[in-house]
């Protein structure tokens, strides 16, 4: 349209962009679930929701629903309970790295395992999973991502870096009072309670975790989101649930979107 090439999907030369990924783990469904509802609001809200039309004037919007393929298609069919990936680890029996530990930030350190039969086993170098290393080339490449969402189950929590150290982000003030308002926004569509902070504070020290290697790409705008719920029914949460946690979780994602968008 407007006569540019196909190849030129983006609406133009690289326009600022917010990326939302689910699914990393593979086990975590209502994720996965909710990315198609997020897709849904974003196709059906472009010309109806003036907050979203605005985020979609100036940014692209990546949401890359499945982030995990090969551990999904093994919930499907052999083990409900994976998270990792499926890539096979020579010298071992066990199969698969965990992709929330992978990435190159304070890879290898504490918070994560050297043990392939872990479930955080962090694999045998950063970047070792396709899945990771497709990511890590794409925010590379398109060196002007603003805000990066990786969309995780369960605990109800919204974490922003660090986990693999306890120094604080330099935004860490911006970044806490942005995940205030965004649960604010979540709990008062059905009144679930979230927490928040930085991740090693909030939940534990994890190393090489996405969005601390996002961060330190200077994605500002870093988020982890555990969904519900606290524990009742863990990663087997009803499919009862799905369409009122992709609800909630939308006002948050909003709140952070807009904040990106109010500053770029
Ligand atoms: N980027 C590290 C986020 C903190 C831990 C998040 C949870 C999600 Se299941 C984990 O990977 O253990
Ligand atoms: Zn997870
Ligand atoms: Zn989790």
């Amino acid at each position: 349209q407007n006569g540019q090439t196909l190849e030129d999907h983006t609406g133009g030369a690289n326009r600022p962009a917010i990326w939302i990924d689910t699914g990393i783990h593979s086990r975590e469904w209502v994720t996965q679930a909710s990315g198609v509802i997020f897709a849904k609001k974003i196709l059906e809200g472009y010309g109806n929701d003036a907050s979203l039309t605005s985020i979609l004037d100036n940014f692209d919007i990546f949401l890359e629903i499945v982030t995990n393929p090969d551990g999904f298609a093994f919930t499907h069919t052999k083990n409900r309970m994976w998270r990792k990936t499926r890539s096979l680890n020579s010298g071992s029996s066990c199969v698969g790295v965990d992709p929330n530990r992978n990435w190159d930030a304070g890879f290898g350190g504490a918070g994560s395992s050297s043990n392939p039969c872990s479930e955080t086993y962090r694999g045998p170098f950063a970047n070792s999973e396709s899945e990771v290393k497709a990511i890590v080339d794409f925010v590379q490449n398109h060196g002007n991502i603003k805000a990066f969402i990786s969309i995780h189950s369960y605990s109800q929590l919204l974490l922003y870096p660090y986990g693999y150290t306890s120094k604080k982000a330099a935004d860490q003030e911006e970044l806490d009072a942005v995940a205030k308002k965004a649960v604010d926004a979540l709990q008062s569509l059905h009144g679930t309670k979230y927490t928040y902070g930085s991740i090693i504070t909030t939940i534990y020290q994890a190393s090489g975790g996405t969005v601390d290697w996002t961060y330190d790409q200077g994605i500002k705008y870093s988020y982890t989101f555990e969904l519900r719920d606290k524990g009742r029914y863990g990663f087997m949460l009803p499919a009862n649930q799905i369409i009122s946690t992709a609800e909630e979780t939308w006002l948050a994602l909003m709140v952070i979107m807009e904040h990106t968008r109010d500053h770029p």
